[in-house]
C-alpha cells in the first residue's frame, strides 16, 4: 500500500513525541510520500528539524485519527498518554515503540476495547535501514498489524513475534543493538590509535570496515560464520586476533551475552514499573 493513499493519510497519524525515534521514523513517512498535513505532532519541545517539516505541531489534534504512534520515553509516559484518553476504544489504532512498556499499560490507560501495537525499532529508520518486530492485542488483530507494518516498513524491515513477551530480548538485540555496533567501531577506531594509526585515519577504517561487513552479511549467500573462516588464514593475523575474542570466559561471546542480558532485564524491569 502506498502511504499517500493509506487510512493513515486520509484520516490523520498523530506521533506523541518526537525525538531521536520520533523524527527518524516521520522522516521515512515523509520521504515514503506521506503529506506532512496528514501528520499531527505533539512535542513541548520541538525541534528546529521538525518545525521546517509543515507537519501540524502542538495543534488541535483529530478527535478519531487512524493512528497514534506512542514515541515518548517510558518516563514520560504516564504523563503524556492520559491526554489521547478520548481516543481510546475507537477505531484509533495506538502503536507504541516505547520500551518496557506493556500493552496492558495502553489497555489500563486507554481502556481494554483500544486496538494496540507494541513496536521495537531502532535508530537506523533515520536511513530507512531499521528493524522493527510488531506484537498486537486481541482487539487490534490482523488487520492493524497490516497496518502497522505498511507505516513502520516505510523505515526498513517488519518481523511480527508470537507473543509480547519476546520484546524484551528484541529490544536486547535490535532495539539497543546500533549502541553496541558504534561502540565497536569507537573501539577498533581507538585500538587503531593505541598501535600507532593517526585517529582520523583509524576511524575511516573502522566505520568502513563495520558498513562493509555488516552489507556483506546482509547480501551475501554464505552464513556470518562462513564469512568469517572467508577472513581467517591459517595462523595468520586473524586467527591471531580471532584467539583473543573467542576466548570463552573474557572473550567477544561472554560479554555480548552479559550485555544483550543487561538490556533484555532493564526492559522486564521497566515493564513492572
Ligand atoms: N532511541 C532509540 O534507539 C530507541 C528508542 N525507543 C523508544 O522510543 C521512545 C523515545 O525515545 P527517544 O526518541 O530516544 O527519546 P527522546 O528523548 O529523543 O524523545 C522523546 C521526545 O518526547 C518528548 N516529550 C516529552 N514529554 C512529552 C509529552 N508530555 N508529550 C509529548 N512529547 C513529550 C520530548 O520533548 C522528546 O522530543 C522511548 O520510549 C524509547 O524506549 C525504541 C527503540 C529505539
Ligand atoms: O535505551 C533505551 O531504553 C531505548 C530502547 C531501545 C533503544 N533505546
Amino acid at each position: 500500500m502506498k502511504m499517500k493513499d493509506s487510512r493513515i493519510a486520509a484520516n490523520g497519524l498523530v506521533l506523541l513525541g518526537c525525538g531521536k525515534m520520533g523524527s527518524a521514523m516521520l522522516e521515512g513517512w515523509l520521504a515514503r510520500g506521506l503529506p506532512p498535513t496528514s501528520v499531527w505532532v505533539v512535542d513541548p519541545f520541538p525541534s528546529e528539524w521538525l518545525k521546517a517539516q509543515g507537519v501540524h505541531l502542538n495543534a488541535e489534534l483529530p478527535a478519531a485519527p487512524a493512528i497514534v504512534l506512542v514515541a515518548v520515553k517510558p518516563q514520560m509516559m504516564a504523563e503524556a498518554l492520559p491526554t489521547l484518553k478520548a481516543m481510546g476504544n475507537g477505531s484509533t489504532l495506538f502503536v507504541s515503540v516505547a520500551a518496557g512498556t506493556p500493552i496492558r499499560y495502553f489497555e489500563e490507560t486507554l481502556g481494554v476495547n483500544t486496538p494496540v501495537v507494541r513496536a521495537m525499532p531502532n535508530t537506523p529508520a533515520a536511513i530507512s535501514r531499521g528493524i522493527t518486530a510488531i506484537v498486537a492485542n486481541d482487539t487490534a488483530g490482523e488487520a492493524a498489524l497490516d497496518e502497522a507494518e505498511t507505516l513502520l516498513s516505510a523505515v526498513g524491515e517488519v518481523v511480527r513475534l508470537d507473543q509480547e513477551s519476546q520484546i524484551d530480548a528484541v529490544t536486547g538485540v535490535s532495539g539497543s543493538g546500533p549502541a553496541y555496533v558504534f561502540h565497536m567501531i569507537e573501539t577498533m577506531a581507538a585500538a587503531g590509535e593505541a598501535q600507532g594509526l593517526p585517529p582520523g585515519l583509524s576511524m575511516q577504517l573502522a566505520k568502513a570496515t563495520v558498513a562493509g561487513a555488516g552489507a556483506l552479511a546482509m547480501e551475501s549467500d554464505e552464513s556470518p560464520t562462513q564469512l568469517r573462516i572467508n577472513v581467517t588464514s591459517p595462523n595468520g593475523t586473524t586467527q591471531a586476533a580471532l584467539e583473543v575474542l573467542m576466548d570463552e570466559e573474557n572473550g567477544f561471546p561472554a560479554l555480548v551475552k552479559r550485555a544483550v542480558k543487561a538490556a533484555t532485564d532493564r526492559s522486564k524491569e521497566l515493564a513492572r514499573g
